[in-house]
């Protein structure tokens, strides 16, 4: 007897990623190890239409993204496609893209951190990502995962789609799992300061500025930011375009 193929399974984490940081890189290393994915899908942020502003252009954030992912011991696939949108950035739409791409039998798994849940249902079209998708999240410290701070509805649709990592890979779509385990106390937002907490004059962060940077930072990607005077200044618009300093392609 013939045995049956197993079903393909991609975890997939989008974000802004300006930068892409050590959080980042735990959440993924996270679920990794708890769903064992076939591949592991990033997916940088073409318009994240509910940041006010960036601090990095498209091309950049991707750059970062791939020093960063690279370095994991598994198959990531960097994937350009909502960059490459000019529409504001919504995850269902990038999903069904996936589907297409991957079919209708893999089994997709949409990563996201406690933040995120708080305010899913604020996302386009944020039930149908249950026909398309499953959904992991982790904690995240300063965003509480109890009930009163979850929005009621999205609370009833996880917890009535709970799952294990087996169910996940054995099923295309529509479960979700809330992993409480994760403790990484770091925003992009912070670091975007701390690359700004220098004395005026030289617009270089400090000392100790400097040593949480390279804790918080994978080197690769802190030794870019430098390369290229990413985050130097204050805010540059939300659809910035790439500067003198955007990397050649290689
Ligand atoms: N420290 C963290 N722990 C758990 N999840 C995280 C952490 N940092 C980011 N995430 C998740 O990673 C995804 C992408 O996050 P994003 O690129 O917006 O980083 P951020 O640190 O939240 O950025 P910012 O400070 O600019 O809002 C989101 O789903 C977010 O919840
Ligand atoms: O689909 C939406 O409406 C939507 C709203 C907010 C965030 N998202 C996605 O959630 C992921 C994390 O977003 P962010 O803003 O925390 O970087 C990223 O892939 C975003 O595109 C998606």
């Amino acid at each position: 007897m013939r045995e049956a193929a197993a079903r393909r399974c991609v975890a997939v984490l989008g974000g802004s990623f300006d930068p892409v940081h050590a959080g980042h890189l735990a959440l993924a290393s996270y679920f990794a190890k708890w769903l064992v994915p076939d591949e592991l899908r990033i997916l940088p942020a073409g318009n994240p239409w509910q940041k006010p502003a960036l601090g990095a252009s498209a091309e950049h954030r991707v750059a970062m993204a791939r020093l960063a992912f690279g370095g994991l011991a598994m198959p990531v696939v960097i994937d350009e496609q909502e960059v490459r949108r000019d529409t504001p950035t919504y995850t269902i739409d990038t999903i069904r893209e996936l589907r297409q791409e991957l079919g209708g039998d893999a089994s997709i798994a949409f990563i996201i951190g406690a933040d995120q849940l708080q305010r899913l249902d604020t996302w386009k079209e944020w039930r149908s990502l249950f026909d398309a998708t499953h959904l992991c999240v982790a904690s995240r410290p300063g965003f509480n995962l109890d009930a009163a701070s979850i929005p009621a509805e999205v609370a009833r649709e996880f917890r009535r789609r709970e799952a294990s990592a087996d169910q996940m890979r054995g099923s295309p779509h529509g479960l979700t799992h809330i992993a409480t385990a994760l403790q990484f106390d770091v925003a992009a937002t912070e670091i975007r300061t701390l690359l700004q907490a220098g004395p005026q004059e030289t617009a270089k962060p400090d000392a100790a500025a400097q040593a949480q940077l390279r804790r918080l930072l994978p080197d690769a990607v802190l030794d870019y930011i430098k390369q290229h005077h990413l985050y130097e200044n204050e805010w540059t618009s939300k659809n910035c375009k790439p500067s003198s300093s955007t990397p050649s392609k290689t």
